[in-house]
């Protein structure tokens, strides 16, 4: 199963990078920017504030390419990409870091944190606490924690480091029963993925169906195969507070446009 693959890959690719740079290390350098901040006036965790604005928000994903699509964009000036999805009125970006099955790159989100205003989400299979670390060292303000792939243990202890660095967890589910655990686990933001991550199907109708199980003072955010303004359309009335579209707009040449015409505010 692919999501298992991609869980044990990363695992691998975890374990050489603490020969690289030692879990005591990386984890010192996150604390001392979290301490830095703290001292600075608190948190003020922009990822969740940017999505809890009036009206359905948009996080835009940088995504090079995916293991049920392919490669998505050969011309991918990440950099680029991440301003016009700001200068589009994007409210945070999603950036793959990934680099086996999506192509991804730590370095892509060091640059673009470091060249945006708006929050940035590192997209990325987080299977051990020392990811969360670097995703801080990296600068982003949120990472995914997916519940197909964590236990109920894993998923309390990685949302309570990433709260103590001030970082914001988006708890991802594809089921009655994980949205139940994400709920379990205190989850402030759940995405529900419309795409199985086991047989790649995609269905809008998966977020819309989980909604109700969610309580309002919750962040709930609606993920892939959105790509019109009438699904938009449908998600809105349906109570969602965003949005995480990455394929519809890799694709688009006018970004800008895109994410008009999806908010319906274009023909
Ligand atoms: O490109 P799409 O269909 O708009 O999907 C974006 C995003 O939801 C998708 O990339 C995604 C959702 N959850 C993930 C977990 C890991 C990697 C990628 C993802």
């Amino acid at each position: 199963m692919i999501l298992d693959e991609i869980a044990a890959k990363t695992r691998e690719r975890i374990e050489k990078r603490k020969q690289e740079i030692a879990p005591e290390t990386i984890k010192a350098q996150a604390e001392k920017i979290a301490e830095k901040e703290k001292k600075q006036g608190g948190f003020t965790f922009p990822f969740e504030q940017a999505l809890k604005k009036n009206g359905i928000s948009f996080i835009c994903e940088v995504k090079k390419a995916s293991p049920s699509k392919g490669v998505i964009a050969e011309d991918f000036p990440y950099l680029a990409i991440a301003k016009e999805y700001e200068a589009a009125g994007a409210s945070a970006l999603s950036v793959l870091t990934e680099p086996y099955y999506f192509m991804g790159n730590d370095t892509y989100l060091k640059e673009i944190a470091n060249q945006v205003q708006i929050p940035v989400l590192r997209k990325d299979f987080t299977v051990d606490e020392y990811m969360i670390y670097e995703a801080k060292v990296l600068g982003a303000s949120a990472v995914l924690l997916i519940c197909a792939i964590l236990s109920d243990e894993e998923l309390k202890r990685y949302a309570k480091i990433a709260q103590e660095l001030g970082l914001s967890a988006l708890v991802e589910a594809h089921t009655e029963e994980e949205v139940q655990r994400a709920l379990n686990s205190k989850a402030r933001i759940i995405g529900v993925n419309n795409r199985d991550l086991k047989t790649f199907t995609v269905d809008i109708h998966t977020s819309e169906r989980l909604r109700r199980q969610v309580p309002q003072d919750i962040v709930y955010v609606s993920e892939s195969g959105i790509k019109t303004p009438e699904d938009i359309r449908r998600l809105r009335e349906n109570g969602t507070d965003a949005v995480l579209i990455g394929e519809t707009f890799m694709r688009s040449e006018d970004k800008k446009t895109a994410l008009r015409w999806l908010a319906g505010e274009v023909e």
